[in-house]
């Protein structure tokens, strides 16, 4: 199982290490492409031109789409609609706060599940029963 997480990296890195914690909980489920995205000294040696090419490669070849959308990013939104043009499987979760709602363009998409949570330990539960029900499948 090929995991693509996607989560903001130019729109803001408050959430980096909670990517992290994410990301090492999806390596339970499989191979995650862009560990990079949970990095705390993130830095890509390539070019702009360069890192598109790789990730939408990545997105090809995945089975499944894990966004964290709290943090607004260009990026993640794009991902996300390339994810659904390429018919893979989108599931977005996100925090409920004050300061920001997630986009009408992703809870509003039919392609795309999203799941609030609180704290880690509930993300990790929705995680679980994402990939309980895909390996039933
Ligand atoms: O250096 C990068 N490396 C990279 O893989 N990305 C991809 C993966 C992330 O899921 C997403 C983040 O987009 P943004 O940088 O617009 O927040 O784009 C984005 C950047 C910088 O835009």
């Amino acid at each position: 199982m090929k995991i693509y997480f996607s989560g903001s990296i130019r729109g803001g890195r408050i959430d980096a290490d909670l990517y992290r914690d994410l990301i090492t909980e999806l390596k339970k489920y499989g191979q995650v492409l862009t560990e990079h995205v949970g990095s705390s000294a993130l830095k890509e040696e390539l070019s702009d031109r360069e890192i598109h090419d790789r990730d939408i490669q990545w997105l090809h070849e995945a089975d499944i789409v894990i966004a964290e959308v709290t943090t607004p990013s260009l990026g993640v939104g794009y991902e996300i609609a390339k994810a659904i043009s390429f018919e893979k499987p989108v599931y977005c979760l996100y925090r409920e706060n004050e300061e920001t709602r997630v986009s009408a363009m992703i809870k509003g998409s039919p392609k795309v599940t999203c799941h609030s949570y609180n704290k880690f330990p509930e993300a990790r539960e929705i995680l679980c029963h994402i990939f309980g029900i895909r390996t039933r499948q």
